[in-house]
């Protein structure tokens, strides 16, 4: 595991970076879409390299993390509404380019196995996407996941309800209960993952990750059993780091034979 700290435009565009060697090299390339606040800045990253550098998403696919189960298919909130708008329409991504597991199917254990399938299909994600939740949660995996869990119906905690409060005008109780997600199995697969995480109120989430034991109170800790996972945190997300300083003296003496 890679822990860099910088400040958080910087870490946009590391990320958005992995991306971009990625799609250069292999242009048919699958990338894992997060939503939340944590990607915002790389997908603006990624949409100015589209449109500025020739960054050609014309070949590659997309496939989300998680969708809320039971939102409107013209609800704001709905994750593949927000990933359309934030992403796949700023680089030209024609909608059958990206998927999502599907919030509104009758038959959601059925809508999950053909989800993992579809990800199969397209063989597998090249570069995941990451967030965290502030109880440490990845895609919408909540404590006492199965670290081997694959995509499947959750119920969300009063945590992430209220976490995601916001983008429901503040009302907890319009926040769905229930999703679909990845599960942390599915997430393992993916050949690079990229987290990113800013602020104070996921520094002790961040400790957990990177420094706490493997434990499905933790889900994300799955993440150091990974054989490549980068960790893009800012200061204020570092805060609790307990080697702070020596993944910031890693990074800055980091030798070119390392790669990025
Ligand atoms: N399902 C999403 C996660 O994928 C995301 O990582 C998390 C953190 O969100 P934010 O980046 O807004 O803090 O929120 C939601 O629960």
């Amino acid at each position: 595991m890679e822990v860099v700290i910088a400040p958080a435009d910087e870490l946009a565009v590391l990320a958005a970076g992995h991306v971009d060697r990625l799609l250069r090299r292999k242009p048919d390339a699958v990338i894992g879409l997060a939503t939340g606040s944590s990607p915002l800045k790389v997908y603006d990253e990624l949409a100015r390299r589209h449109a500025e550098e020739g960054l050609s998403f014309a070949r590659a696919r997309g496939f989300m993390l998680d969708e809320y189960v039971g939102l409107p298919a013209d609800h704001p909130e709905r994750y593949r509404t927000v990933i359309e708008k934030e992403i796949a329409s700023r680089v030209g991504w024609a909608p059958e380019q990206v998927q999502g597991p599907d919030g509104l199917a009758a038959d959601l254990p059925a809508a999950s196995r053909a989800y993992e399938q579809a990800i199969a299909a397209a063989g597998g994600v090249d570069v995941q996407i990451l967030g965290i939740g502030t109880d440490g949660h990845i895609a919408f995996n909540e404590p006492g996941s199965s670290l081997a869990s694959r995509t499947r119906v959750k119920t969300l905690t009063r945590q992430t309800r209220e976490d995601n409060a916001r983008f429901f005008g503040g009302d907890v109780d319009a926040v769905p209960t229930h999703c679909l997600t990845q599960g942390l199995g599915t997430i393992m697969d993916a050949r690079h993952l990229v987290l990113l995480a800013t602020g104070r109120q996921k520094a002790e989430a961040v400790h957990q990750l990177v420094e706490g034991p493997v434990s499905a109170m933790w889900p994300a800790t799955i993440m150091q059993m990974h054989p490549h996972a980068t960790v893009l945190v800012d200061d204020a997300a570092a805060g609790r780091l307990q080697l702070a300083d020596y993944y910031r003296e890693a990074y800055a003496s980091k030798p070119a034979w390392q790669g990025l």
